[in-house]
């Protein structure tokens, strides 16, 4: 069995069948960086996918003439850095990824990001505001909590903002959270399902470990568990020593967030991913976007579910998420308000 065949098993035996739909376009800007080469590479690998357009402010036509030979059926283009070969490569896109912007070192967190990649985002956020308005905005730059509102606040000044097809990619804490459980308890990490809700920076992720069957995990090793799904990014940025920070294992988990659109696009019932999406959930806090399990329907959002039932300590947890999440969103839509 090919390695498409066997990543994407599940696509290839579904009824609805891939080639139900006719056109999928995916963008990824960023595509020559630490995650956007991988990233393109499972993308071209993603037998849902009919055009890959890669962009990038360098080598975005080097990377596409690379995974261009890879034998299967899409189509690979990369695009010249200049805002009509912008705009090209994002005309007719059903998917957008971000991955374009600065990563952390050692000793830094997601928001001191914020001064770089806050411009980065919201430039592209118009470019993709003009130029494919309706299409899924998948973003992954850091900081998450920042950098998805700062896009809604662009598209709502362009008036195309759709709160549907805004997503914050947060799938990587979750798969986290899943290997991490898998480790401690000798489990195969596919059968792990952990929620994890909140947003994508330290104590704003907020694994449901109570929701996850193992109510044996307690005390000490309950609080070093959690610890380690909310600072896993660091442990990489330390490995990397200087290098960067997760980019293998994001890009996975960002193909599976795309995948889980493309499903979802294809008339798939009971798509299921957690993400960072314009949410109703924690709103009359104050707080406009959180991540929880969302249902994806052909139209993007389809149902935003609710955080479930909470012990005391994730309800503690939760309480520190909000007030730090308020701040990062606040932080995010003041910058477009006085960077327009
Ligand atoms: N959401 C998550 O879970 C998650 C996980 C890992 C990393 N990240 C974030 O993803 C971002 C990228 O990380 P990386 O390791 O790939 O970094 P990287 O430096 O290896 O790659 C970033 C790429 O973006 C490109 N770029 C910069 N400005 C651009 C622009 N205006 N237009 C197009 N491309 C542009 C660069 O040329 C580079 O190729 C970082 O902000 C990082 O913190 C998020
Ligand atoms: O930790 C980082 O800075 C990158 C990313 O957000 C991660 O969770 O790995």
């Amino acid at each position: 069995m090919s390695f498409a065949r066997q990543m994407f098993g599940q696509v290839q035996r579904r009824a609805f069948s891939v080639s139900s739909r006719q056109n999928s376009k995916v963008a990824i800007l960023g595509a020559a960086g630490g995650i956007g080469q991988p990233l393109s590479l499972l993308m071209k690998l993603n037998p849902r996918v009919t055009n890959l357009a890669l962009y990038d402010v360098r080598m975005g036509p080097g990377v596409a003439a690379d995974i261009s030979h890879i034998n299967t059926n899409s189509t690979v283009k990369g695009y010249d850095p200049t805002p009509s070969g912008l705009r090209e490569c994002l005309t007719g896109a059903e998917i957008v990824l971000i991955p374009a912007g600065v990563p952390r070192k050692p000793g830094m967190t997601r928001d001191d990001l914020f001064n770089t990649n806050a411009s980065i985002v919201r430039d592209l956020s118009k470019a993709c505001a003009e130029a494919c308005p309706s299409a899924n905005i998948l973003i992954i730059s850091n900081p998450v909590n920042s950098t998805v509102p700062i896009c809604a606040e662009i598209f709502k000044s362009k008036g195309v903002y759709n709160p549907k097809r805004l997503f914050g990619v947060t799938t990587l804490d979750v798969v986290r959270a899943s290997r991490f459980v898998s480790e401690l308890k000798g489990t195969d990490p596919a059968n792990e399902n952990i929620t994890v809700v909140g947003g994508h920076s330290g104590v704003t992720i907020v694994p449901l470990i109570s929701q996850s069957g193992h109510s044996d995990i307690t005390g000490k090793k309950l609080d070093d568990l959690v610890n380690r799904i909310q600072f896993g990014g660091d442990e990489v940025v330390k490995a990397k020593d200087g290098a960067g920070s997760a980019t293998l294992s994001m890009a996975m988990a960002g193909a599976r967030f795309a995948e889980s659109l493309l499903r979802a696009a294809g008339g798939e019932a009971n798509v299921i991913e957690p993400t960072f999406v314009d949410s109703p959930l924690f709103k009359s806090k104050g707080v406009d976007f959180f991540a929880s399990k969302v249902t994806l329907g052909p139209d993007g959002v389809q149902q935003i579910h609710d955080v479930g039932k909470l012990n005391h300590h994730e309800q503690s947890l939760l309480d520190a998420c909000l007030a730090d999440l308020k701040k990062n969103i606040e932080k995010g839509v003041k910058f477009v308000a006085e960077n327009p």
